[in-house]
Formats: C-alpha cells, structure tokens, sequence
C-alpha cells in the first residue's frame, strides 16, 4: 500500500524507501562521497577558511594564491598588492607564519553515565581526540580564527559524535537529555554568528553532534520533483549528485562549497539564485528534528497546507537551539538549458539602487543580481592576475572610453554582476529588458566575462581573511535586509557610522564597502565588508566587535534587520529579543522549554545563556567606554 507520507528509510543500509510514490526510482537512493572527509582536517585548512592546498601567500612583496580549485590558482596579484598597500599602507611581508596546530588541548569535561552508554548500548562512532575537538569547536566569525590562531578557546567540545542515521540521532539525543549533556549541532561549520562556537562558560559535557557521514540521498521523485537527502550533505556534493540526473536544487550560498543541508535550514539560508529557485525556506517541503521530546515532522509532503502553524518554520533558523534536523525533502528543477553572465557598470552607487529598484518593481530578475558599490568594485578589480602587455593596454583603452566618452568619474563608478538561467529565449528576452532597464539609469554592459569572474572571485575572496590576519588586518563582513527606501540611506550611516567609530579610534588604515546582494519586492539584502589593519591595538577584535557593535546599532536604527541570511547565533543574541518582541521571545522560550526542557541545544544561540547575561552587561558598559 502506498501510504501518504513518502516516508524515507532510517536504516545505515540502503534499502528501499517504504511507502514511497509510484514515480520513485529506488536505484537512485545511495550514499555520496563527499568532498570533505570524516576527518575534515586533512582537507580543509584547520584555522581558517577553505582547502588547505589553497590560499594566499606573499612572495618578494606580492601577493599570490595557490591551490588549482580557482581560476585564480598560480597567479600573482601586482594590482591586488597595490589596493593593499593604498587601502592598509600594507608592504607585505612574506615571512609571516600560520599558526601551527597546538600541542595540548583543553582537558575535556567527562560525563560518564554518558559515556558508558555510548559505548555500550550504541553503534555510532565517536571521538576525544584533541584535534577532532579543537576543529569543531568553531565557525568562521573573526572571533573564532583570532581565538584559534591565538589557542585563547577555554571551551571546546569533550566529545564528537558521528551518527550515520536518523535513529542513531533519536538514540544520541536521548543519552544526552538523560544524563543532561549539552549537545551542539554541527554541519559544514561555516557559520559566522557564533552559533557552532562552544559556549565557552558551559559546566557541562559538551558534545558536538556532527552530521557529515548522515549524507545520503534517501530518495528521489521525479514526477513530483522532490528529493529527500539527509541533512549532512554538503551544497556541492547535493549539487553533484543531482546534476548526474540532470536536475538542481539551485540553492548556492556563497558558503555552499562547505555548508550542508542541514545548516541551511537552521540558519535560514539565503542562495545568490534565489530569484529563480527560491531561498531556503521556499525550497523545504517537509524536514524532520529530532528533539528530547520527539520527532518534529510534517505528515506528508503536499506542497502546502493549512492547518494552523507550519511548523517547518519552528525549525527553520531554530539554530540548532530545539534539536537536530536529520532529513530534508526539498524542490529540485530541471538544469536550464542556458547560463549566461553579465555585468552592467553604473557612474554611481545611488544610479544603480534606482537600477535594482525598478528590476524589482517589474519582477523581472535575473536569477542573481549583485551590486557592489565604488570600494568593492575597484577591490574586485584588483583582483585580476597580472595582465600580458596587449591585454594591460586593451584595458587602458577600455578605461579610456569609459570616462571620457561615457563621462564616467573612476572614483564613483559601481558595478553589477548578472547570471541569467533558463531556456534560450527566455534568457534572450531576461538580458534585453535588463540592459534597456539599466541605460534609464546611465548604466551600461561592460560584458559577460567580467559578470563571470564576479561570481568565481566570490569563492576566492573568502580566503582573504587568513591572509589578511597574518599581515595584521582583521576583517569581517555583516548583513542586513532593509526597505527600499532606506536603502541608501542605510548604506550611508553605516559606512559613516563606521568611518567616525575608527577616527575615534585612531584607526587610520581601513575598508568599508557595500553591496546589495538580493532584492525582493519589498526591499533588498545589503552586505558589508569591514577591515582594519592594527598597529598598536592589543586587542584588536575586541575594538573590532565594539565598532562592529556600533555599526549594527545604526542598521537597526535605519530599519534594517538584525539579519538578513547570516543568522542570530550569539554574536547578535543581544538584539534578540527587541527583535521579536517580548511576547515573541517568551514564545520561542515556551517552545524551547517544551522540546528541550534540560536546555541541553546549543546552549547561548538566539538568547543569551542566562550566565553570560551578567558577563553582557559588563561588556557593553565596556563597549559604551571604549567608542
Ligand atoms: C565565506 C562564507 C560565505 C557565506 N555565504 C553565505 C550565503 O551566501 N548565504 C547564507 O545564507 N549564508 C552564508 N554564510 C553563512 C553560513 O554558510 C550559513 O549560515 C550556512 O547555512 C551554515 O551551514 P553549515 O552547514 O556550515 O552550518 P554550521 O556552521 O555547522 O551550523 C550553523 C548552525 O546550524 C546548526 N545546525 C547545523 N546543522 C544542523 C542540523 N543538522 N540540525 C540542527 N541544527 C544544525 C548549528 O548548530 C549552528 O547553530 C557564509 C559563510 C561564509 C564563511
């Protein structure tokens, strides 16, 4: 009999799914090798971000990258050198070292009514070895690479659990609540609100619940276009696995290299293509938690019901804080046919607002559109390796045209990046209206490849950061969605709010620049990137979270939001409850209450632990002295 919920098989062995639709093909259910292995640090960099075989490096004053992952691969930056050099007065020095893996680790806290049981009443795999630890006890904010560079985390986890099924997490999560252990979620670990971080005043056994070897694709139904994979599976490997059969999620947050399913949908994810597929929250069709309480699970997947609150969006953005997210049915769509890019140059930031506005007003966009003011534009430019003598001069003639014949000031100019998807025609009829809307506002086509470029370059600038601490520069980006007409408004007290925080500080050698990444009908996604390179400042995150601090008290106050995509985690959970409003808070804290009574998820994420609270109050009297 056929039963109603395409119910997915909990079982490490791959059998048929039961229950299933006709148009199921139970071939296809099967395990993916990931790109990143169980033990994560022989493959990616373990203080920092991305590849360990790739990043960037200074070599007689210049700086490099090497890996053969980008296209950036081999290349010398002269151009990116001199941005440097004119941005943070940075002369770089090749000798400066990464930090090497420490020697001893935090001893770690032992629950042993814990640990008896998980060695013998359950087959899930585990670890407390020092280095599986310390590489999951963080995400990717500038507070955990600093601390880790540093060996500053008192806190890291005490023990690593791998489950391989969702009834290896209802047998984990029952041990934990049992003898009270504190239990944190972790998938790709990229998050950058502090929300995978260990909290660091935790009394009790940690244990990091760690998801990658649950990555199966459990089933997939091509008549209803729906895939259910576990929640471990890494964005690329997802993508791989399906472009095999020809379809795609279409979900690619900057980060989906390394974050996982699951991890969308704690966070609420946001993907550069959503204008054509959707965020994440469009693309879940049914997801399953398991809590101390319970499994928490829509009963089919109809695509959409009304029977009170949807109670996928509980789960979504829960952080981690109400349980583990163990199967995910999501949309799949057909790969289109065509993928073009394009890039559009406007003669100022405010030109190319009115460009976004409009596009969204007529709902005609591209399946991503980016816009990136004057500093990022020329960061971007810099960022192309070094040129042959016919290309250098090609470039001075392109230069040429646009400020003399098009009028344009260099110093103003800003960009947008464009990629169309869909069938020929469409895709033909998407660029024409997009271009004739883009020369309203003075905007003009400054060609596919640099579009192209624009979107590979985003996989590369993450590797900055690491580069950049070793010269001395922290920097870190932070978002924010806001109503169109506070768009530019918001853009320019952040940066100037940002600029009188650094003066303040003597801080004479900075960046601050914006973007706006997403547009909806109502308004649109602005994403900063601030850095700063420190000379003399002993604490230099510190002043960087205080001007950080200040900078999100200006979004707020502009009618931005406390987050568009990157989440609450604990470096926002101050904001919190003025968010949601009291009454909206207190109903989070009865749900938490209710699903996890121990409090034993992810302690500190969304609401602050009632320990650091104290510990808050003397810190932002700390922050309000320092600025
Ligand atoms: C370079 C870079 C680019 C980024 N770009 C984007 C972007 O374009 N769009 C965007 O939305 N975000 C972006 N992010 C932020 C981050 O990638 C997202 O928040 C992502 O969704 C996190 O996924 P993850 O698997 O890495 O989760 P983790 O970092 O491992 O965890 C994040 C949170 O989710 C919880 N969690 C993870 N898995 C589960 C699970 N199975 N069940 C319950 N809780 C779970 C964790 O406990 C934690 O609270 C970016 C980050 C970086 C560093």
């Amino acid at each position: 009999m056929l039963t109603k919920r395409n119910t997915v098989t909990t079982q490490v062995q791959d059998t048929s799914p039961e229950g299933t639709s006709v148009a199921l093909d139970t071939r296809l259910s099967r395990h993916v090798v990931s790109v990143v292995p169980k033990k994560r640090q022989e493959v990616l960099r373990w203080y920092g971000w991305g590849y360990n075989d790739s990043e960037f490096y200074g070599e007689q004053g210049t700086i490099c990258f090497k890996g053969d992952k980008y296209p950036l691969g081999g290349c010398e930056l002269p151009n990116f050198t001199k941005w440097a050099r004119s941005k943070f007065d940075l002369y770089v020095d090749s000798t400066k070292e990464y930090p090497q893996l420490p020697q001893k680790y935090p001893l770690p806290v032992e629950n042993a009514g814990f640990l008896n049981e998980l060695r013998s009443c359950t087959k899930v795999e585990h670890s407390q070895e020092g280095v599986d630890r310390l590489v999951r006890c963080h995400g990717q904010t500038l507070n955990d690479i600093y601390s880790l560079w540093h060996n500053k985390f008192r806190r890291i986890p005490d023990v690593v659990v791998w489950p391989r099924c969702h009834d290896e997490v209802v047998q984990l999560v029952n041990l934990a609540h049992k003898h009270n252990v504190m239990m944190l979620p972790y998938g790709g670990g990229t998050s950058v609100s502090g929300a995978v971080t260990c909290p660091q005043e935790e009394q009790r056994m940690i244990c990091v619940l760690d998801t990658s070897q649950m990555n199966r694709m459990l089933w997939l139904n091509r008549e209803n276009l729906t895939v259910c994979f576990e929640s471990g599976v890494v964005g690329q490997d997802l993508e791989r696995v399906l472009r095999e059969q020809n379809l795609t999620v279409g979900h690619e947050p900057d980060s989906y290299e390394f974050s996982t399913l699951g991890g969308w949908v704690a966070t609420r994810a946001s993907g550069m293509k959503k204008n054509v597929y959707g965020n994440i929250e469009d693309l879940v069709v049914r997801v399953r938690m398991v809590t101390p309480t319970g499994t928490l699970e829509r009963e089919c997947s109809a695509p959409r019901v009304s029977c009170g609150p949807d109670f996928n969006h509980i789960i979504l953005g829960s952080e981690g804080t109400l349980g583990v997210i163990t199967e995910v049915v999501l949309k799949v769509r057909p790969l289109p046919p065509v993928q073009r890019f394009g890039s559009l140059v406007f003669p100022d930031f405010e030109q190319g607002v009115l460009f976004m506005r409009e596009v969204a007003r007529r709902r005609c966009q591209p399946a991503s559109v980016r816009l990136m003011d004057n500093e990022q534009f020329l960061l971007g430019q810099s960022l192309k390796p070094a040129k042959s003598w016919l290309a250098s001069c090609l470039d001075a003639i392109k230069q040429r045209y646009v400020t003399a014949w098009k009028g344009i000031d260099l110093s103003h100019i800003c960009a947008a990046t464009l990629l169309f998807e869909g069938e020929q025609k469409e895709v033909q009829r998407q660029e024409a209206l997009i271009y004739e809307i883009a020369s309203k506002y003075k905007g003009f086509s400054a060609g596919g490849q640099n579009g192209e470029r624009g979107y590979v370059f985003t996989f590369v600038i993450a590797y900055i950061r690491d580069f950049a601490l070793s010269q001395g520069i922290v920097a870190e980006s932070f978002e924010t969605s806001v109503p169109w007409d506070r768009c530019c408004l918001l853009c320019r007290c952040v940066k100037q709010r940002v600029v009188s925080e650094c003066r303040k500080l003597n801080i004479t050698h900075y960046t601050i620049s914006a973007r706006v990444t997403q547009t909806y009908d109502a308004g649109a996604c602005i994403y900063f990137y601030f850095g700063f390179r420190y000379v003399n400042i002993p604490n230099p995150v510190e002043v960087f979270e205080a001007i950080e601090h200040s900078a999100r008290e200006e979004i707020l106050d502009c009618g931005g939001s406390l987050s568009h995509h990157h989440g609450v985690g604990k470096i926002r959970s101050h904001w919190y409850k003025n968010s949601v409003t009291e009454t909206g808070s207190s109903l989070y804290t009865a749900a938490k209450e209710h699903l996890d009574p121990r409090n034993i998820f992810a302690v500190g994420n969304l609401l602050p632990a009632p320990d650091k609270l104290q510990h808050e109050k003397e810190q932002s009297a700390a922050i309000k002295a320092k600025l």
